[in-house]
């Protein structure tokens, strides 16, 4: 059987006295795009530092396709690309010098490094900008040169601490976009404090919260982590909020405005049964019902309670 891509076993890591990260284990079996999310200070850019190879954990394992990082670092490098939260950029070369430059450390042959420089400046989509000084193009153009640098010996692994951290709106949809293009043949794991940008790109997320894994799943089962609670109703002839709450199951009636209304239910689906009822015995001609789900905000909090 083939073997996953990730494997973090047990993995600890102590600044001085301060635990950053504790008992750390997860897995990465297939492709997609997988989010590790967490508040400031969570401990992602610690994970990623020693996932990457650039911190050494105090405790545990990594293996990437099978090989240990702390006996053979050299070798799972080769399989990764890494753009850290401070992109390693060198302002006074041009895009196209820094990208030889890079090749040239990632150990690559000479005989590859033209056709890796070529397809790294096509597929970031600055071909045209090849001949720029770094320290002359916009943030996004930046970030696009540092994602250049993570793919250009053609990593099975490729991962963003914060990618789109400090662009502007237009820059993050172009970067966010290039990410998904980089992972319709690659591993992709980014980290990110912000919900949005989990469920706007990645297929999987991974939560870390003061250090703890607190989550693993998919973006479904991250919303549905929660179980809702409440039921939006329409109704074109509502009676009063009174009787509403005569119907079994509600235990609470909030006004929407209108004929609108949230009933908030021990059992949903009982409810929902219940109100179907009702609303044709009564004629209150039902014209919408459903189930609300929690707010991807409400889900982080909880999530970030199980951490204390
Ligand atoms: N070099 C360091 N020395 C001491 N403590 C550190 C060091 N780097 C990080 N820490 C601490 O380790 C914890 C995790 O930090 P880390 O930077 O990994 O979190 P993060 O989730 O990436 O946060 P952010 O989104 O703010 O970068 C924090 O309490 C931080 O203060």
């Amino acid at each position: 059987m083939e073997k996953p891509i990730v494997k973090i076993e047990n993995v600890s890591h102590r600044y001085s006295v301060q635990w950053a990260i504790r008992d750390i284990n997860f897995e990465i079996p297939t492709r997609g795009i997988y989010g590790l999310l967490g508040s400031n200070g969570a401990g992602k850019s610690t994970l990623m530092n020693i996932l990457c190879g650039v911190l050494r954990q105090t405790e545990g394992d990594i293996f990437i396709k099978g090989i240990n990082t702390k006996e053979n670092s050299v070798a799972a490098k080769r399989l990764m690309g890494f753009l850290p939260q401070k992109p390693p950029l060198h302002m006074d070369l041009t895009i196209e010098e820094f990208l030889y430059h890079c090749a040239g450390i990632r150990l690559m042959p000479d005989s590859e490094i033209p056709g890796a420089v070529e397809n790294a400046l096509t597929e970031c989509g600055i071909l045209h900008f090849r001949n720029r000084l770094i320290r002359n193009l916009s943030g996004g153009y930046q970030q696009r040169v540092g994602i250049a640098q993570a793919i250009i010996h053609s990593p099975e692994l490729v991962v963003f601490d914060e990618p789109t951290n400090g662009l502007d709106p237009n820059q993050i949809l172009e970067i966010r976009n290039l990410i998904k293009k980089i992972a319709e043949n690659r591993t992709v794991i980014l980290s990110t404090h912000m919900l949005t940008e989990v469920q706007a790109i990645c297929n999987h997320i991974l939560m870390v919260e003061e250090g703890h894994m607190v989550f693993s799943g998919s973006v479904d089962e991250f919303d549905n982590y929660i179980t809702p609670n409440t039921v939006f109703v329409s109704l074109l002839d509502a009676p009063a909020p009174e009787v509403l709450i005569e119907v079994p199951g509600v235990t609470r009636v909030e006004e929407l405005g209108g004929t609108k209304f949230r009933l908030i239910a021990s059992d949903v689906n009982d409810v929902i049964e219940q109100m179907v009822e009702y609303s044709y015995k009564n004629a209150w001609r039902l014209n919408e019902i459903r189930v609300e789900k929690s707010s991807l905000n409400a889900i982080f909090a909880e999530l970030s309670k199980k951490s204390k």
